[in-house]
């Protein structure tokens, strides 16, 4: 079985580094045309599918927008997942779970596991009830060639007041996800599985990535502020395992499909000019 880091290198060689987010805001719902109900729900986020998953190495559905609509918007999750993969694209689901180990080992289950019909490539978690506690979604994922991306450093204002607080060991609570995120890629080729998400609008914070071996993702570009020029100044010598990501931005262009698929050609274009 092909780990997550090897299929991401895979995807990104030959698709280009980015991840585009799949947000149905009840704006863009109405910008796009669509009523702010199920059946919105699911014009919008098939439309996605269908002008990206063939081209785009990374979607990344946010569960809270599908949650939104109760039972019937977590199904359109479920075909906006299996959908994407089967045009070829890697599904991480921006879900953010976190809870004790033997919770965080159902939320792997529904997640990660292959019998599961919410299963994604890989998850977003949330390290905040510590990270040994996140231990049954790294094995879930490892055993199932998914990957896991903890949040390290956030791309909203507030994120600072939590991870650059300094633990008992005088490191950040970020750097010390950063390390332990390291420890567990050391050695993997040609990519580790498991990533951390450090967001595009940080600026310079002095937290060292450059033992992560793992992908980076950044969110915060386009409608947060910040722009792929500000990749270097955030990733210094990491850039290469950026993968940038953009939700608004280029969802704005919908919903004419060849719109879509022109802003997600630029933002790709722009990206990759940024990481050289
Ligand atoms: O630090 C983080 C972690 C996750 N996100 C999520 O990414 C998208 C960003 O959407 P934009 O429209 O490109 O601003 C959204 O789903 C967030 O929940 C993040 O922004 N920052």
């Amino acid at each position: 079985m092909e780990t997550f880091g090897k299929r991401l290198v895979e995807a990104t060689a030959k698709r280009g580094q980015l991840c585009v987010g799949i947000d149905p805001h009840a704006a863009l719902l109405a910008k796009w045309g669509l009523s702010d109900d199920v059946a919105g729900l699911e014009r919008f986020a098939l439309t996605v599918v269908e002008a990206l998953a063939d081209r785009v190495a990374v979607l990344k559905p946010q569960s809270a927008f599908f949650e939104r609509f109760g039972s019937r918007g977590i199904g359109i999750l479920e075909s906006t997942i299996r959908q994407s993969r089967e045009a070829g694209a890697l599904v991480l689901l921006d879900v953010k779970r976190g809870d004790i180990g033997s919770t965080m080992a159902a939320y792997a289950s529904a997640y990660l596991d292959p019998a599961s019909s919410l299963r994604a490539d890989a998850i977003t978690v949330s390290p905040y009830l510590g990270f040994g506690s996140l231990q049954p979604a790294l094995d879930v994922a490892a055993a199932n060639g998914g990957g896991v991306f903890v949040l390290g450093l956030t791309s909203n204002p507030e994120g600072p007041s939590v991870q650059h607080a300094v633990g008992a060991g005088g490191k950040t609570v970020a750097q010390t996800m950063i390390d332990e995120i390291s420890q567990l890629n050391k050695g993997a080729e040609p990519l580790g599985s498991f990533g951390l998400v450090i967001g595009a609008t940080i600026g310079e914070t002095g937290h060292d990535l450059s033992a992560v071996n793992g992908p980076l993702l950044a969110p915060g570009l386009g409608a947060q502020g910040a722009t792929p020029s500000d990749l270097r100044r955030v990733f210094g010598e990491s850039l290469r395992n950026v993968l940038p990501s953009y939700s608004r931005e280029v969802l704005t262009a919908g919903p004419s499909v060849a719109e879509l698929r022109l802003a997600a050609e630029r933002a790709t274009d722009e990206c990759a000019a940024a990481l050289g």
